[in-house]
């Protein structure tokens, strides 16, 4: 089957800019799959997306859609609307003049009035939006405006929907709502999407996998939790989550650090490497033989937030639930889940065996 969409060594460099804003970006997205592209602010997630819609043309590189070429470095290049791609944007961009209904109904010019209809009911029925089917945009909350947006952008069958940050206009409370609600949406519809935000909660509870990008590239695509406890570079390790490095030195074919001894798969490598631990991923208990010691704690509502002193001089990041109250200059002992340990020389991760003692 072909991919849904298919990026392949995408470039795009704007006139006049030193670097490209989209580097050598490879991507396959499957069919019904949603896609969140992650990155800071300028890493060219909004370019990838306006590259697959029509709104860029690549300097180099192919972009399929459902099996066709859309565009290429050799001048192929379908304009947006013969692409069968629907958008969502930020705002909505609602016609202010059109009812819910009439906005649903604006890319279905090509059906006959019955069929409209049909398809609108259906749209207004999937969404939960058939009680303000004649409303206008501003008798509407913000959560009902994204979903008519979401509505409008399905209703002529799409093959993919591209969904830039459509959660940035929503209170905190309705954001998480809306991501559990479009989720399930898109589901439902096996509408395949790619979702560009900079926020990692709304990338990893709304998509399936994850894209980070950092400066034009896509460092690592993989599901939420692989890129969480795994991150392929220190870079994405830095950007997606907390988390503390700690050093530990080679000795043969085993790394020793203060959070213990770990098996190399690949023993020939530096004789320094870092071991990336998450602060969920810590335990701290008091012992007074403990190599650890508390520097600071803080209360967030629902768990402490703990800074543990460490031998090697590193500042370690542990999450605890409350009950564990552990006051500052308590001397602890330190273990941490070994099954979720990422290791990395230089830049990219390095693969650990079996722990060693
Ligand atoms: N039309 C344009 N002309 C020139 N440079 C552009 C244009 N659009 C984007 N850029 C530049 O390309 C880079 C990538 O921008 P892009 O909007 O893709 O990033 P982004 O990750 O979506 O950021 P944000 O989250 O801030 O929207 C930035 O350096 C930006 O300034």
């Amino acid at each position: 089957m072909h991919a849904a969409i298919e990026l392949t060594q995408v470039s795009k460099r704007f006139p006049g800019a030193a670097e490209p804003a989209v580097r050598e970006v490879s991507v396959a997205i499957a069919p019904g799959e949603i896609v969140a592209l992650l990155g800071p602010s300028g890493c060219g997630k909004t370019t990838t997306l306006r590259l697959i819609a029509g709104f860029e043309r690549p300097d180099t590189g192919a972009i399929a859609i459902a099996g066709r070429c859309v565009a290429d470095g050799n001048g192929t290049f379908v304009p947006p609307e013969r692409r069968g791609v629907g958008m969502v944007f930020q705002d909505y961009a609602l016609f202010p003049h059109l009812s819910v209904a009439d906005n649903i109904a604006f890319g279905l010019g090509h059906l006959s009035s019955a069929e409209r209809r049909s398809r609108v009911d259906d749209l207004l029925a999937l969404t939960g939006l058939e009680g303000v089917a004649h409303r206008y945009p501003h008798q509407l909350s913000g959560g009902q405006q994204q979903r008519v947006a979401i509505a409008r952008a399905l209703a002529p069958r799409p093959h993919v929907l591209l969904l830039d940050e459509p959660f940035s206009n929503l209170d905190t409370e309705l954001r998480t709502q809306m991501r559990a609600e479009v989720r399930a949406l898109l589901k439902a519809t096996e509408t395949t999407a790619i979702l560009v935000t900079h926020d990692q909660q709304e990338a990893m509870t709304v998509a399936d996998r994850v894209a980070v990008m950092l400066q034009g590239r896509v460092e690592q695509i993989d599901t939420p939790d692989v890129v969480y406890h795994f991150p392929a570079t220190r870079a994405v390790a830095r950007f997606v989550g907390q988390g503390t490095f700690v050093p530990a030195r080679v000795a043969g074919d085993v790394a020793e650090s203060d959070l213990g001894r770990f098996g190399l798969e690949n023993p020939a490598g530096p004789q320094l490497v870092e071991l990336l631990i998450r602060p969920r991923d810590v335990s701290l208990e008091e012992d007074s033989e403990g190599i650890a010691v508390i520097t600071s704690r803080t209360f967030n509502g629902a768990e402490y937030t703990y800074l543990v002193q460490l031998p090697c001089g590193v500042q370690l990041l542990s999450n605890q639930p409350s009950h564990v109250d552990l006051a500052p200059g308590t001397r602890v002992r330190v273990r941490c889940n070994r099954s979720r340990l990422a290791a990395y020389d230089a830049d990219a991760r390095i693969g650990l065996t079996a722990p060693r003692g």
